[in-house]
Formats: C-alpha cells, structure tokens, sequence
C-alpha cells in the first residue's frame, strides 16, 4: 500500500493535510507517492506545533504502525521534486515552491520563512552596535539596586547586561524575580538617559495573552512599589510604563487580516520592549514582533524555558536558547565594561551571534511563602519520577497534596463545585472575575473523561440545572475562556470572563481590561467563539496563576502528557496545589519531553 494511502487508512491526516497532498498530485500526476504523503506530514507537523517535517522521527508526528521510508532516500526524493525548494544557505530566500527541504527538515514554505526571516531579525536586533554608556553616573543606584552584584547575583548582571545588549533573554522559573529584575533595569535606563540629559526612552511592556499582560503589569507595579520604600527617587519611577498589553494589541491589528500596523516599514515607536511569558510566543508572530522592532531599539525577553512550547509552530523560546547557551557567562567585551559594576564573572568566549545576550534567575524568591513547590517543580523538570512520588507521596511540601489514583475531582471534592456555585452572587463584575481566578480545575486532556471539555459539562449542568447535552448557555457565575483571536473586540484566545447580569438585569458577560479594576461588558450573544473555564487544559492556562490548582492527570497514559505539561500546570499554583493522578501515568509523563521540531536554533547558530 502507499504511504500516502497508510496515512489516510490510519486517519492521521487532517482534511487540509490531505488537501495538499492532492493538489500537488492533481497539478503533476507523476509526483512521487512519498513526496505526497511527506507534504501531509509537514502540514500536519505544523498543526502539532512542529515548524516542519523531520524524515528522520515520522514516529513524532504519527502513532500508527507504518512501514516508513529510509530517511536518506526520502529526503533525495524530496529534493528531486520540483515541488520542493532546496535554498543554498540557512538565510537564503526559499525560491516560490510550497516545500522547502532546509536542514534536513521539509517545510511549508510559509513558516521556513518565518524561520529564516525571525533568525534574521533577532541577528539584527542582537547586533545594534553596544551604546556608548556612562557606567559612572548610574554606579550609585545599581549598588542601590543591586547590593549583592559583586557577589554573582545574577538578577544583577542580567540589569548591568541591558545596558550593553540590545536583544537579552532572562529566563528562570516563577518567583525567581523576572519582573523584579526589569523594574530595576528599566529603572537604570531611564536613570542614565536623565543623567545624560537625554529623553527618557519610550519603553512598552507585551505579553502573549490578556491575563499574562495584567500579571506582568500587576508585578511590575510591585516592584515599584518596592523601590520607592527603598529611596529610589519619584521621578525615576514615574518614567516606567504602569501598564502592559497583549502583542496583538502593541503591535496593532489590522481587521480580517494577519498583519499588524507596526512592521518592518513602520517599525514600533518604542526604545525598549520588553515580552514576558516568551515560552508562549509562536513562530508567526515571534517573527511579526522582531521585524517591527525598530532598529538600534532594544528587545528584552522574559520566560520560562522549562513551560510548554506554544501550542502553535514553536518552540522558539527554546531555540533561541539554544543558540544563547546556559546563561551563566558574559562575553569578554562586556564582562570588562561592566567590571565595576559586576567585578569578576564568568566569562564566555563562544563566536555563536547569541552567546552573551542571556542571562538565567536560579534563586526562587517564593519559598518562605505558604506553597512549597520547588522541590517538586525542580523534580518534575528533570523528569525525576521516583522523586516526584516520593515528594508527592511524603506529605512533606506545604499546601501541595497529592489524590492518588483519583480520577473524578468533582467526586473526591465537592466544595469545588461549591466555589463556583458562589460566583454567581456576586454583584460587583471585577470582584467575581477575581474570585473566578481564584481557583482552576486543569487538565492535561481536552477530551475524554478527565478532560476539561467533560468536567465543564458537568459543572454547567450541577450550576445551570439544564440537562448535560443541552448548548450551555448564560447563567450567572458561568466562567468563560475565549477560543480565538477577535480584533474587533479586543477578545483574545485564552481571555476569562464571567457572566453576571448588571444592575438592571441585562445578561452580560465581563471581561477585565487594562488596569486591574477596569471590565468590559459584552452582549453573551455577541462574543467570539468560547466555552467554559471552570476546567481548562493546561495548555490554555500558560500565562496565568491561580491561587489554588487542582491538576487532574488522565487515568491513561497519553502522547500529550509530558515533563513540561505538568511542569506547566503545577507552577500555575500560587497558594495551593492538588495533583490527582496515578503513579503510572506521572512517570509516564515525566520520562516525555514536548520538544518541537524546528531549525531555528540551526539557522542562528549557523555562519552566513
Ligand atoms: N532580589 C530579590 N530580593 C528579595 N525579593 C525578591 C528579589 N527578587 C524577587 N523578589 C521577590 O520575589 C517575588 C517574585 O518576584 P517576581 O514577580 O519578580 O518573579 P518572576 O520571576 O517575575 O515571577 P513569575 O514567573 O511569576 O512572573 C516577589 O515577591 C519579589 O518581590
């Protein structure tokens, strides 16, 4: 039988999947049946969050038992068809062909140039020549800042490394002051151009979703508010930015239409941008944000590499880290210019164009706080199970509970149907919003019975007392999670919202918006695609914390669950967190990495 023909029989592919295969069969019937089904699979890589096709792990992409090609021969024929381009070089322009062979990799054309245009991009931004800055002037407030910088204090080199580096990476796990650090950092920027008596620079603060914007913003008023108790002077901090927003916001929508206003040809009118919670960034929309950075302005990025990869075409975070190295060292030029503020540090004499532009947060600043999560976080990243379970199983971490075997959180706990019961009393929309965001059922799975879309059945039907099987529909209390991007309302995939009915009875559902008290209202019957959010998958809970989590695992293994899913999903928890699984399906997981295919971090590290 064909591969092609396999592939359809197992029902792997999708109807788009196919649909290419066919076109290309359609345009040049003597098209090798491989090269068919290798384009379905870079389709289907793509819906799977790969950026293309690996001949080499078909297995990656598809479960079924499949007699696969040599992936030498696959990839000869592959190059062979016209079809198929073959660029000479990792910063080549593919020539006009649906299929790009790149690396040993088969693309879509489209995202091998998203690839090849973001790895451009960031070498762009990356090389802006380092400024011609007074250390001198701002000497004073970074030891103010930054008491223990000569020490190793790593949240101190990444603040002194912004005054050097136009794109820097600062990664690390929650609470291991992230925003904290780009208070301060902002704080110095703006500190050395009033000393310099220059304009303060314009600075603008993005996050992938809403709720991950209004944390960001939430954190970094903190910080603030931290450094005013220290003396940092007024005026300094009023230069900071209160607010942030979503990407899609900052870089401006253009209705029915991928594009954004801001581009290459109308770069963003900002100094300084800074993007948390990067993990989530796509590839599309990674490449859109680099290409609208304007040139000799600085791009700062903020994550967590241990998160899940976007559940787009991704993994960028994680390729570009790659290409930056662990980062604990500084590159020679910079260890020295900033020796006095820093003194000795590891230095990196690495040629890679990234190497010296990151800088990695160990130190956990939350673990006096009541939820004792590090250790197991720390297990679960390094996919060690015994100890996971053991962790789980001790009863040691405080507010951290294990529900062995559980599979029913709303049977093993009745009072959290009990909460949401009580969001529908609410009067004031922000206050229930709140409340809604107080505690999260999630799940690895979407479907099946320990899957959010089953468990918000049953909590719409236990709220609403409709029958299960009826549309849900508006009821007071009901928490909503957005399903796609709508411009026009300034709605986006993963925003929460409750429905409430305002003071004269009108049904609403609410949203919040910029500014921690601030909602919008919108007609139920007038909002973009969504569904409940009682229980979400874990994937759509990146960007957000909840006070408690309860993390329902399937009662089978599954090819979604991974170290990075319950990494994800455990460190959603602020104050406390349930884990209710068997041991079987944590090991299974925890032996599973969610790495994507991609050749970005290839194309970086690559000489032209
Ligand atoms: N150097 C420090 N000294 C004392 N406390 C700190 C320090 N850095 C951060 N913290 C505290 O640790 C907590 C977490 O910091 P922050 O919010 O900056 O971390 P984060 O990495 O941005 O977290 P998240 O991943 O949740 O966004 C805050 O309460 C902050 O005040």
């Amino acid at each position: 039988m064909s591969l092609l023909r396999a592939l359809q029989q197992a029902g792997v592919l999708r109807t788009l999947d196919d649909a290419l295969a066919n076109t290309m069969r359609r345009l040049d019937p003597d098209t090798p049946d491989d090269v068919l089904a290798a384009a379905a699979l870079a389709s289907l890589a793509v819906a799977q969050g790969h950026a293309g096709f690996d001949p080499a792990s078909p297995r990656q992409l598809v479960d079924a038992d499949i007699a696969w090609p040599d992936a030498e021969a696959w990839r000869q024929q592959l190059a062979a068809s016209r079809f198929v381009a073959t660029p000479a070089s990792p910063i080549d322009e593919a020539q006009t062909a649906p299929l790009v062979l790149d690396n040993g990799l088969l693309y879509l054309r489209r995202y091998r140039e998203y690839e090849r245009r973001l790895a451009m991009q960031l070498r762009r931004i990356a090389s802006a020549p380092n400024p011609e800055i007074g250390i001198e002037p701002i000497a004073l407030l970074f030891a103010t800042l930054f008491p223990d910088a000569h020490s190793g204090d790593h949240q101190a080199r990444a603040a002194a490394l912004a005054l050097r580096r136009a794109l820097l990476l600062v990664t690390g796990g929650p609470g291991t002051g992230k925003t904290t650090t780009i208070a301060r950092l902002l704080t110095l920027r703006v500190a050395q151009a009033s000393r310099a008596g220059t304009t303060p620079p314009r600075i603008a603060l993005a996050a992938p979703t809403g709720r991950a914007a209004e944390r960001m913003a939430e954190s970094l008023r903190r910080a603030v508010a931290q450094m005013a108790e220290q003396g940092i002077g007024a005026a300094l901090l009023e230069a900071l930015p209160a607010q942030a927003s979503t990407l899609h916001r900052l870089l401006g929508t253009v209705p029915d239409s991928p594009r954004f206003r801001h581009n290459k040809d109308n770069p963003l009118p900002f100094d300084i941008v800074v993007v948390d919670e990067a993990s989530m960034v796509d590839l599309p929309l990674m490449c859109k944000l680099t290409e609208a950075v304007a040139d000799g302005a600085q791009l700062v990025l903020l994550g967590d590499p241990d998160q899940l990869p976007s559940v787009e075409a991704g993994d960028v975070l994680a390729a570009i880290l790659g290409a930056a190295g662990a980062g604990d060292a500084l590159s020679m030029g910079d260890a020295a210019a900033l020796h006095p503020l820093l003194g000795d540090v590891p230095v990196d004499a690495g040629t890679n164009h990234l190497v010296g532009h990151r800088v990695h947060l160990q130190h956990g600043w939350r673990q006096s706080e009541a939820l004792h999560l590090a250790p197991l976080a720390e297990a679960v990243r390094n996919g060690d199970a015994l100890e996971a379970l053991s962790l789980l199983r001790g009863g040691t971490l405080s507010n951290v509970h294990f529900h062995e075997g559980v599979d029913d959180p709303l049977q093993a706990r009745p009072d959290l149907l009990a909460h949401f019961r009580t969001l529908a009393t609410h009067t004031d929309p922000a206050q229930a919003l709140r409340q809604g965001n107080r505690l999260r059922l999630l799940t690895a799975l979407r479907e099946g019975p320990s899957g959010a879309r089953g468990l918000n059945a049953r909590i719409e039907v236990a709220l609403s007392g409709r029958r299960i099987g009826t549309p849900p529909a508006w009821f007071p209390g009901r928490l909503l999670l957005i399903t796609e991007n709508s411009y026009r309302h300034g709605l986006f995939n993963g925003d929460v919202g409750i429905c409430l009915a305002d003071a004269d009875g009108t049904p609403l559902a609410w949203f919040s918006g910029e500014g921690s008290d601030h909602v919008r209202a919108f007609h139920p019957a007038a909002l973009p695609a969504h569904e409940s959010a009682f229980a979400m998958t874990v994937h759509k809970a990146q960007g957000s914390e909840f006070d408690e989590v309860w993390l329902q695992l399937p009662r089978a293994d599954s090819r979604v669950l991974s170290r990075e899913l319950l990494y994800t999903g455990l460190t959603r928890a602020r104050s406390a967190l349930h884990v209710a699984g068997t041991a079987d399906v944590i090991a299974a997981a925890l032996a599973r990495h969610a790495g994507r295919v991609s050749g970005l971090g290839w194309r970086l590290g690559a000489t032209e």
